[in-house]
């Protein structure tokens, strides 16, 4: 794992765009994509890059079990607001919060990421160490599937919903599994709520415990964070 510690967020998503624009120029043309509040300046310095996505495919980590597109706290509508309408790609895929069968739509997903190897894969965090939306406990192996959200996190979304009762309690997520085959990955955290997960998943020891200690077990991850998600770690 390659470890960089940078100022702030803005400094973080002026590195990790670097990243994306390397790997563009390195051929790269399938990139995975994040929501979050993390990786929101790694969008803006890309809507102000010159990167041109318009041969490339994205497809997301995860969304909302229940939610249509076009909900202002769906993935789909945060993508498109904080990316896709500056940089349209040529394809944009996200699981379907709205899909009336959760089992197609977990084999459409798969079948998605099986059809379009992703070259660079954008990761968060949670607090509890989860990535995507695999909670502490999933399978290393897991492929797309649907996960009851733990309270922890549901309690950490909040703060994008009005009330906490109104954050969906099921969610699609990509599988640490799939996750995983991604040629690389960029795992960005900032801020101290994020120490105790960045220490576990950089020192920790390999444990489903922790979803994102699964990254020691690849050979192309690149981890920018801040001072203060660092501070653990000496
Ligand atoms: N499913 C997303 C994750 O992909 C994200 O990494 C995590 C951290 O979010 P934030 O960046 O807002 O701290 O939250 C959500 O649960």
């Amino acid at each position: 794992m390659k470890i960089i510690i940078v100022k702030n967020s803005a400094a973080g998503g002026k590195k990790a765009s670097e990243l994306f624009k390397q790997a563009y120029n390195d051929g790269a043309r399938v990139f995975g994509l994040a929501t979050g509040s993390t990786p929101i300046t790694t969008y803006e310095c890309l809507v102000k890059s010159d990167i041109d996505f318009s041969d490339c495919i994205s497809i997301n980590l995860d969304e909302y079990v229940g939610l249509k597109s076009t909900d202002p706290q769906s993935y789909r509508y945060y993508m498109e607001k904080n990316l896709f309408i500056a940089k349209p790609f040529k394809k944009s895929f996200l699981p379907k919060g709205d899909a009336l069968d959760a089992v197609e739509e977990v084999q459409r997903y798969d079948k998605v990421i099986e059809d379009n190897p992703i070259d660079l894969q954008l990761l968060g965090i949670g607090r509890n160490g989860h990535i995507g939306f695999n909670e502490p406990g999933s399978s290393f192996k897991l492929k797309t599937h649907k996960v009851a959200l733990t309270d922890s996190t549901i309690e950490a979304n909040a703060r994008f919903f009005e009330n906490e009762q109104d954050v969906p309690k099921f969610a699609y997520s990509m599988g640490i599994g799939s996750i995983m085959k991604s040629k690389s990955i960029i795992l960005e955290a900032f801020g101290e709520d994020k120490a105790e997960a960045i220490a576990k998943m950089v020192k920790g020891p390999l444990s489903e415990a922790c979803p994102a200690s699964v990254l020691q077990e690849h050979d192309n991850v690149t981890v920018i964070i801040d001072e203060a998600a660092a501070i653990k770690l000496s």
